[in-house]
């Protein structure tokens, strides 16, 4: 284990590594590079095939900058031959680069928390993975979630992506470990499953929440999409380890066959069926009571929490805190300390005539759908729904997004949500698509505050997609923007308070 993760004049031969160069070279590495631009004297440069580009390209750039080993595949050994023949670097040509350096970076930095998790799904990843850390602090262990909203927890540091690369994550892994924490819940994207970004790191447990469309612009195919999320218990969980399955989502019973193809205990999850079953759900202004059972034993527990998909995220928790050892009745004990995920249906203000208004990170089809139907039980008047699509991700996810609202909410306002590179008002014209009844309202703040001030006694108003995210990116300019923020100032500029 290294002593400290960034510490680079700790040299350590290439083969500590778990790599073997070619002609058996075996240099002393000072620390690894995905990126070119980050290789300094002694660095192990992984020059990997890009959407964009190979990683090969930087080969000249990176030996240059004293690169003393590279490790590509053998497309990348092609690109740079006569750079890399003319140099004394020691070359690794691995049939699949990125998983061997998500193995490496294990290796180099060594430790990761004891007992660890990892959860995927189209929706409800970052709600499980914070779900379960609540549920371990409760317990008495040091324990953080990392995905989505950076590492939360015992420990605490931010990352730019759900599932980092493994040079990211295993450093922080490394830290976290070092400072104290015990247990560590990760999300597992399906980019970061397709680059076998996680590959290296040793789960206890793996969950699966649910599958249904995101990021077609990356995967193409529903199937493709699928292949990369079974990768998780396909190729990360081992096979000692135990999948923990929700069995109400209809590609529920295909996940549990490739877990159990590989001799993995299962732990299912279901609403009248499966080792944790809801049996009952009763909802109230403040959240909901649940019964269900685990095997033949029946518990009642308070759930701090608004809609019912919560309930599903929560026991699927249940499922992956038990997997890693703690007791059942103990765990459950727990459920009523939890609460709200932030940006997950967090309620944001209410205006003086009593009506709420909610944000949350929907920004799928099924999580618009979701979030509106697990409202509804808490409005008595009716349900406004902002929506918006986020620019350079999946477009035809777009007007099934506006679809799901218009099926599901009384009124609809179509608004920006990260609008990226590409125009704004071809984003919402796709979204209004779905929705030809939506009011559009280009301006977030603006569509906040048109929302706010439709509400009547009864009224709630949902606002999907940012969730947590303080900003709106436009362009390449991250324009600071919150909504929980932008509603309550709504709220007090249309109540007549100070602000
Ligand atoms: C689409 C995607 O996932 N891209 C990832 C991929 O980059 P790429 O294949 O596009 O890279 P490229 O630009 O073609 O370059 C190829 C290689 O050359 C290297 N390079 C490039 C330029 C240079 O000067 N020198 C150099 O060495 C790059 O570091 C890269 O390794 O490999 C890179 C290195 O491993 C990743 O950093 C990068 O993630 C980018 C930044 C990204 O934005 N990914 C997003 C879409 C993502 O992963 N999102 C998911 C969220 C999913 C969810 O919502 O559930 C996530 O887990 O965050
Ligand atoms: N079990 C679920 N079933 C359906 N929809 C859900 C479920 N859990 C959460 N959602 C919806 O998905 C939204 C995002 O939830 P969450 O952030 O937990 O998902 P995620 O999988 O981490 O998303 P991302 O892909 O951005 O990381 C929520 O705000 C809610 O609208
Ligand atoms: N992880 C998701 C987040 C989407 C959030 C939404 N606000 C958007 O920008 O589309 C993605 O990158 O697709
Ligand atoms: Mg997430």
């Amino acid at each position: 284990m290294r002593s400290n993760p960034d510490d680079t004049s700790d040299l350590r031969p290439l083969s500590e590594l778990g790599l073997t160069a070619r002609g058996g070279a075996d240099p002393l590495i000072s620390g690894l590079s995905v990126d070119s631009r980050g290789v300094s004297e002694g660095t192990l440069f992984a020059a990997l095939p890009g959407s964009l580009v190979h990683g090969a390209k930087f080969i000249p750039a990176a030996l240059e900058q004293g690169a003393v080993a590279i490790l590509t595949d053998a497309a990348g050994a092609r690109i740079a031959a006569k750079p890399l023949e003319e140099s004394h670097a020691a070359l690794v040509i691995a049939e699949d680069p990125r998983q061997a350096l998500a193995y490496a970076s294990a290796l180099w930095f060594g430790a990761q928390p004891q007992t660890m998790v990892a959860v995927t799904g189209t929706n409800g990843k970052t709600s499980v993975a914070t779900f379960v850390r609540q549920i371990w602090c409760a317990l008495g262990h040091a324990a953080v979630n990392l995905g989505t909203t950076g590492i939360e927890g015992a420990w605490s540091h931010p990352l730019a992506h759900t599932t980092p690369e493994p040079i990211t994550l295993h450093r922080a892994l490394a830290k976290a470990a070092e400072a104290g924490v015990t247990h560590a819940a990760m999300e597992a994207s399906s980019h970061g499953l397709d680059q076998c970004r996680l590959d290296g790191v040793q789960l206890a447990a793996a969950g699966f929440t649910n599958f249904t469309q995101d990021h077609l612009d990356y995967h193409e195919t529903f199937e493709a999409y699928f292949a990369a999320k079974a990768g998780l218990f396909r190729r990360v969980l081992p096979e000692d380890g135990v999948a923990v399955i929700n069995m109400n989502d209809p590609r529920g019973a295909e996940m549990r066959a490739v877990a159990a193809a590989r001799g993995q205990e299962v732990i299912s999850i279901g609403r009248g069926l499966g080792d944790i079953s809801l049996t009952g759900q009763r909802f109230d202004d403040t959240g909901q009571d649940l019964r269900f059972n685990w095997h033949d034993r029946p518990f009642q527990v308070r759930l701090n929490l608004i809609g019912g998909f919560q309930a599903e995220n929560v026991l699927l928790a249940c499922g992956l805190v038990i997997a890693g050892g703690e007791d059942p009745a103990a765990v459950f004990d727990t459920l009523p300390q939890l609460t709200t995920v932030r940006g997950r249906m967090q309620h944001a203000a209410t205006r003086d005539n009593g009506a709420s208004v909610f944000v949350d990170y929907a920004h799928t089809p099924d999580a618009v759908a979701t979030a509106i139907k697990a409202l509804r039980p808490h409005v008595l008047g009716r349900l406004i729904a902002i929506i918006g699509a986020g620019g350079d991700r999946d477009a035809t996810k777009r007007p099934l997004m506006g679809q799901a609202g218009q099926d599901n909410a009384d009124v609809v306002i179509v608004t920006d949500d990260n609008p990226r590179s590409e125009d704004p008002a071809v984003i919402r014209a796709a979204v209004k698509g779905g929705a030809p009844d939506a009011l559009e309202v280009g301006d977030r703040a603006e569509a906040i505050l048109r929302g706010v001030d439709m509400l009547g006694t009864g009224d709630v108003l949902l606002i999907c997609g940012k969730g947590h995210e303080s900003g709106q990116v436009v362009g390449s300019d991250v324009l600071p923007f919150d909504d929980v923020e932008q509603a309550s100032m709504a709220v007090s500029v249309l109540d007549g308070k100070a602000i």
